[in-house]
């Protein structure tokens, strides 16, 4: 296995506070990995880091085989639109679009017509067990509901990498549980490495490995054994 994600002695402070104090990580390609620790612990930092949504300011990070803490922001940015996805707590969908131009977004951003966006988009409903739902807004979807529609999103461009900040946090535990059958299934039948920070040990078991975060190290496995 080649690595498609590593962080290497990463620091980075809020102000006064230290959030990662050396933090190092190395994710095989395909792998999923759940990150754990205790609130505060560093968790969303090390993950908005190797999501080139933060920069450190010391060490580095290296995805899909290339240094990024380096690039500016337009680059970082290209970086997370073609090959990321996002997955997050409240699935922050733009509650003024139907759910179905909220999965096709990532493809609008990324320059693909509005058309052939929203089919591709379409297709996911059937897959996650949504069907019917395309044209509702946020506000008329249940949690559990929008965060399959968010799901989808994060899947539709088929990112290489998926970042998944507590996705089941806002849903009860057979909701969040149906959530995590669904983001597994999808993201190792298209190959996707995960990332996916979780308080919850139910939550992490879906991984195929568990690292620690304690005081911004990661203090157990940094790598897969
Ligand atoms: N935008 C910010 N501004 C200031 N401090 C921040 C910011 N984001 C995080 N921090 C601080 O950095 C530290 C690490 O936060 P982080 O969110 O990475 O922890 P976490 O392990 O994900 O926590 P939780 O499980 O509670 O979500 C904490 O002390 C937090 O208060």
């Amino acid at each position: 296995m080649s690595a498609a994600l590593e962080a290497r002695g990463v620091a980075l402070s809020f102000g006064e506070t230290p959030a990662l104090r050396g933090a190092d990580l190395i994710v095989e390609t395909g792998e999923i990995v759940a990150v754990m620790g205790p609130s505060g612990s560093g968790k969303s930092t090390l993950l908005h880091c190797l999501a080139g949504i933060l920069v450190p300011d010391a060490g580095e990070i290296h995805a899909l085989g290339r240094r990024i803490d380096n690039l500016n922001e337009a680059e970082r940015s290209e970086l997370r639109r073609d090959r990321f996805g996002f997955v997050f707590q409240f699935g922050q969908l733009v509650p003024e679009l139907t759910a179905e131009e909220n999965v096709a977004l990532p493809l609008l951003l990324g320059g693909v017509r509005r058309e052939p966006a929203l089919r591709r988009a379409r297709e996911w409903f059937g897959r996650l067990g949504i069907d019917g739902l395309e044209r509702r807004r946020s506000g008329e979807l249940s949690g559990g509901q929008a965060q399959r529609v968010a799901l989808a999103r994060g899947l539709v461009g088929e990112p290489a990498v998926l970042f998944a900040d507590e996705p089941t946090g806002a849903l009860d535990s057979f909701t969040g549980e149906q959530v995590m059958d669904l983001l597994v299934d999808s993201a190792r039948r298209q190959g996707a490495t995960v990332v996916l920070v979780t308080h919850e040990a139910r939550v992490a078991a879906y991984a195929d490995r568990e690292i620690m975060v304690r005081d911004g190290r990661v203090t157990s496995p940094a790598v897969a054994s």
